[in-house]
């Protein structure tokens, strides 16, 4: 299944559009990234696609489904998962807990609940040391692969991720990106995400659009971004 959004304009007031008539695919078992300058709308188009906000105009489809008729709550039945830019984790509760409350869709499958935390470990090794320590004393980058590893739990075909690296040093940012890709190739999942880092953003992506003025303004594969498009980026961003 892919992930299209067609034509659509929303915004947090009536009367002014902050995304206008974006169409934006996500294609099968691809990593697809958004980029654009700050404020641009990227968060806005995630938050409209998993119903946090109602568009005004255009669609948009899971498959065969209407994203449109239902709100985040939906979104793990119908195998999607949403990495959001912050407040994800509870950074007073330990590692092991975080992953506990992040079992609580299918809490009454005992077996697979048990099973969340040696999943989490085994996909992210260097986690277990802080299985009894407070999540918010990770660095930055574990937080970050926790939240993603915490998504995975519901084993979802589609993930959205809000800026996967921001606040993230640069070492730590590529570890992030090689799980990402790793998710996509080896586990022939799809994912959408929006990132403010530009560069590392269209190299990990198979396909690429960016955004300007909350419109559409460039997409291609990125053999083709990276042919016709790659030295004018810094142009369009900043
Ligand atoms: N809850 C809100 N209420 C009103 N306006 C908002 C709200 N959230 C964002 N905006 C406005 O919508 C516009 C787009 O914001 P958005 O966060 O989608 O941009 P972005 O491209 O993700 O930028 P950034 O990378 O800086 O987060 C901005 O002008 C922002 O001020």
């Amino acid at each position: 299944m892919q992930l299209e959004v067609t034509g659509v304009s929303a915004g947090y007031q009536r009367d002014i559009d902050i995304l206008r008539e974006v169409s934006v695919i996500a294609r099968k078992g691809q990593l697809t990234t958004i980029i654009g300058a700050n404020g641009v709308g990227k968060s806005t188009l995630l938050k409209t696609i998993i119903g946090q906000l109602r568009p005004h105009k255009g669609t948009i489809r899971w498959g065969e489904t209407d994203l449109t008729r239902h709100g985040p709550h939906d979104l793990v039945g119908m195998g999607i998962a949403y990495v959001a830019q912050r407040h994800a984790l509870f950074p007073e509760m330990t590692v092991a807990e975080n992953i506990t409350m992040a079992t609580w869709s299918f809490r009454h499958d005992k077996a697979r609940s048990r099973g969340a935390a040696d999943q989490v470990f085994a996909r992210a090794p260097h986690l277990a040391e802080f299985a009894g320590k407070r999540a918010g004393l990770m660095s930055g980058g574990q937080q970050r692969l926790l939240q993603l590893e915490l998504a995975l739990l519901s084993d979802p075909q589609l993930m959205l991720i809000d800026e996967p690296t921001v606040g993230i040093d640069p070492k730590r940012a590529g570890q992030i990106y090689e799980h990402l890709r790793r998710i996509v190739a080896e586990e022939g999942r799809t994912i959408l995400m929006v990132d403010q880092n530009v560069i590392a953003g269209v190299d990990v992506a198979d396909y690429i659009y960016v955004l300007e003025l909350g419109g559409n303004k460039i997409e291609g594969s990125r053999a083709v971004f990276d042919a016709q498009y790659r030295d004018r980026i810094a142009d369009w961003l900043f």
